[in-house]
């Protein structure tokens, strides 16, 4: 599926399609979002001819966002409606009628995006959306979190198929393949792709790292866009596993707290686990604490989090306690090597102190 036996012009093959759309035969309703370019029409394409081919089919929708920034892009989205008909695919069209900002307009139109596919689809019922991130596109991405210093998780980079609400999906079935694979294959089909100035400019951090430094830099050092994907599929491995046990660990270690206001209490065993699942065990107990939520909603720095349990840890091997506040949370390590999470009471108005570093004591 990385495409190394095969020519990188070569259009993809039957196999390897089926085999990229394998993780979305349980689907329902697919959402395809298109927008025209090279790779969305790919995934277009190709989901027709899977279609053909699969015995459990998910019914198909398409639908291409108008963000009313190019004067092109009504044209390009009634191009990818007519070529949706072609195929028998329902198309909506969905508009971004919202405020466009003066700065940040690629982060803003790019969340308007996200917003518009997720209402359209629980409008029409889909239970999952389909974009076509490639390889490209996340060789990409685990550069940039190589670059950060980033965790497992980081460097997991974009997952193939994600639950972005409960009832809601996000699959990126492309996300092994060569982008020039995915050119081949709407050329092949004798399509034509709209091309977006944007992709290009080089005020955009992705746009950037496209950069032909960079990438000169990566390949000398033998970061192939292939070595990279599998660092990100080895590594999304390795994250789902330390993920159920911390899933776990915080099951059988976080209670709610009982005289608190919503907040919950770690046991003292915390600090037997290992680094990394105190860590995760950690992050849960703080969006619990935050929300009452069962997964950490609450993007947390992991050098935050890092700095967060290093110091509880030195607390309590010296038998301490421990007041810190992290996330507008208050974190206390009690003597018996407990730790409570509580919201932070509020400040007083006009005295919005800085976060304040641990303090043992
Ligand atoms: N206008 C659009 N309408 C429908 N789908 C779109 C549109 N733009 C992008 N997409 C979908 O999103 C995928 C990724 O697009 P792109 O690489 O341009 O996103 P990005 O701006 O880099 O942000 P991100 O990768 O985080 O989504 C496309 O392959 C396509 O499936």
């Amino acid at each position: 599926m990385n495409g190394s036996s095969h020519a990188k012009d070569e259009p993809l093959a039957p196999d390897e399609v089926d085999a990229a759309f394998l993780k979305l035969v349980d689907s329902r309703h697919l959402l395809l979002a298109v927008s025209g370019g090279p790779d969305s029409l790919a995934l277009l394409i190709t989901i027709a001819g899977w279609l053909d081919r699969a015995g459990r089919k998910p019914r198909v929708s398409v639908a291409t966002v108008d963000h009313g920034l190019r004067a092109e892009s009504a044209a390009e989205a009634e191009a990818v409606a007519r070529i949706s008909a072609g195929f028998g695919l329902a198309h909506a069209t969905l508009r971004w009628h919202g405020e466009k900002p003066a700065h940040g307009i690629q982060e803003a139109a790019r969340a308007a995006r996200y917003r518009l596919l997720a209402d359209h689809a629980a409008a029409i019922g889909a239970d999952c959306i389909a974009t076509a991130h490639h390889g490209d596109d996340q060789a990409e991405t685990v550069l940039m979190r190589l670059a950060a210093g980033s965790g497992i998780a980081g460097l997991a980079a974009m997952r193939p198929r994600v639950a972005v609400a409960p009832s809601l999906c996000l699959a990126r079935p492309f996300i092994a393949i060569p982008k020039a694979r995915l050119a081949a294959t709407v050329t092949a089909a004798g399509l034509v792709p709209t091309d977006d100035p944007s992709n290009r400019d080089p005020t955009y951090a992705r746009a950037r790292l496209r950069g032909s430094a960079a990438r000169a830099a990566a390949a000398t050092l033998g970061l192939t866009r292939e070595r990279l994907v599998r660092l990100a599929a080895r590594a999304a491995r390795a994250d789902e596993a330390l993920a159920s046990v911390a899933q776990a660990e915080a099951a059988r270690l976080i209670h709610p707290f009982a005289e608190g206001n919503g907040g919950v209490e770690i046991l003292a065993e915390i600090f037997r686990l290992p680094e990394e699942l105190m860590l995760r065990v950690l992050e849960r107990a703080i969006a619990e604490a935050a929300g009452g939520a069962t997964s950490p909603t609450v993007p947390l720095r992991l050098e935050r989090l890092e700095a967060l349990a290093s110091s509880l840890r030195r607390a309590q091997a010296a038998g301490g306690t421990m007041r810190a506040t992290l996330a507008g949370m208050l974190v206390a390590l009690d003597a018996g090597g407990r730790v409570r999470i509580t919201p932070e009471p509020p400040r007083r108005r006009g005295r919005r102190a800085p976060e304040k570093p641990p303090t043992s004591g």
